[in-house]
């Protein structure tokens, strides 16, 4: 995939729906009675490996004009795979759905692509094996493919190691079939949405500070779900706004739910000129972004703001390269467990590209304002890296070849396309 650069960016853009929201929309659809409508659901290879998933599972899941209808058979309604669950390249299908799976009353087998093979999945088998459930990694590595026996399930208190939501969302999503309250504390929070969404569906949540409780056994309703665009896939526009000169970008309807929005936070740290317009704060908060041509500066990136950007660290990478002076991005280790190494990925593309920055063990130190040119890039597969690095194409000087660029199905089918939309 080569990219030029461009100039002027003007024009006004939807970005596609929230993957994590998509997602759960579909899980959560599924396990409640009746048919559940849900529009502006992203189109992207990971959601479309949950709607496989659960079509193997017994749930019809039609494709309309209006959206993705799925017709949910309740709590105890899933029936037992004929095959191999194929959670493809997602992270987020197969520690949540490993929740669901665990308090069944059938076995399954959950394998995806080379990527997710090598993803952690220890930090799920451990709460679910407390909780009394039968999942193993068949090759003995932690990782897929994982086999797991339905079993009666046990409320725990678990105190998770890691901020991720798809550790806590797994634990509570088993916790539906527990036998008391199970709750997870985590040590920053991380995403809201199974919380949010779940509510929504009529179970009980509790959230305080940074710790989630569900009582066992809820009652699902179907519901009729917007989901607000993506802010990670908002990133990569909000990162081209501010940096190609003579900008103004409009972003409509974008997601900014706090535990999300971290990017919103820093871009302004930076020098950002961005104005939120048409808030609304109603379940998932949303508004439109507008987007100027700004002159940004180096910042600190930590603690507990990284889970909330966690993903739009690769495109603040490649920001904080252009920006003058220094950035630091630490307490970023989980950066090491995703699609690729992300901190090692970005600095040899970055470094590809003529940038001063070095890889530490939890993220990364740019020195920026070094002029920058197109370079051979490696995308390693990573959907947010090629995009990110699509990004910098279009403002250094030089013809940018991602390798591998095509990977942007995962999130942003449509990704290139819209790149080019603004004249
Ligand atoms: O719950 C989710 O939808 C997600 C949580 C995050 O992962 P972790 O839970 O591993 O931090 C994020 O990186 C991923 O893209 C989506
Ligand atoms: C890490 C990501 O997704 P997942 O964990 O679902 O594969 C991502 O989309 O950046």
């Amino acid at each position: 995939m080569e990219i030029k650069k461009q100039t002027g960016l003007r024009g006004t853009l939807t970005v596609p729906g929230d993957k994590s929201i998509s997602h759960r929309a579909v899980m959560f659809g599924a396990l409640a009675k009746g048919t559940t409508k849900i529009s502006h659901f992203l189109e992207g290879a990971d959601c479309l490996s949950t709607i496989s998933c659960f079509r193997k599972m017994g749930i019809e899941i039609e494709h309309t004009k209006e959206g993705i209808l799925v017709r949910g058979k309740g709590l105890h309604g899933l029936i037992s795979p004929t095959e191999t669950l194929d959670v493809g390249n997602s992270g987020t299908t197969t520690r949540l759905i490993s929740g669901i799976l665990a308090g069944q009353d059938f076995s399954s087998r959950l394998d995806g692509d080379d990527s997710i093979r090598t993803r952690p999945m220890n930090r799920i088998i451990t709460p679910l094996t407390l909780m009394g459930a039968d999942i193993t990694s068949q090759k003995g590595n932690g990782c897929a493919p994982l086999m797991i026996h339905g079993k009666n399930l046990h409320a725990i208190h678990y105190d998770s190691p890691v901020a991720s939501a798809q550790v806590k969302s797994c634990v509570l999503l088993a916790g539906m079939y527990g036998d008391g309250i199970t709750s997870v504390t985590e040590p920053f929070l991380s995403r809201n949405h199974t919380e949010i969404m779940l509510n929504y569906f009529g179970a009980e949540i509790t959230s305080e500070n940074t710790t989630a409780s569900i009582k066992p056994e809820p009652v699902l309703e179907a519901r009729e779900i917007t989901v607000p665009g993506d802010i990670s896939s908002a990133a990569y526009f909000i990162a081209a706004g501010l940096l190609t000169p003579d900008s103004e970008i409009l972003l409509k309807n974008v997601g900014i739910n706090p535990t999300r929005a971290g990017i919103l936070k820093i871009c302004r740290a930076m020098g950002a000129d961005l104005t939120l317009l048409n808030e609304k704060h109603d379940g998932e908060p949303t508004a439109d972004l507008l987007i100027r041509t700004s002159s940004l500066k180096g910042t600190v990136i930590e603690g507990a703001d990284i889970p909330t950007l966690i993903d739009e660290i690769p495109m603040l990478a490649v920001m904080a390269a252009f920006a003058e002076g220094t950035t630091v991005i630490r307490d970023a280790q989980e950066l090491k467990v995703k699609e690729s190494d992300r901190i090692a990925v970005m600095v040899d593309n970055l470094k590809r590209m003529g940038a001063d920055i070095e890889g530490t063990d939890d993220g990364m130190i740019i020195h920026g304002g070094k002029p920058l040119h197109g370079a051979v890039i490696d995308s390693h597969l990573d959907h947010r890296i090629a995009m990110s690095f699509a990004v910098a194409g279009t403002i250094c000087e030089g013809t940018m070849d991602i390798r591998g660029g095509e990977c942007v199905n995962i999130s942003y089918p449509d990704f290139y396309k819209d790149l080019y939309s603004f004249v």
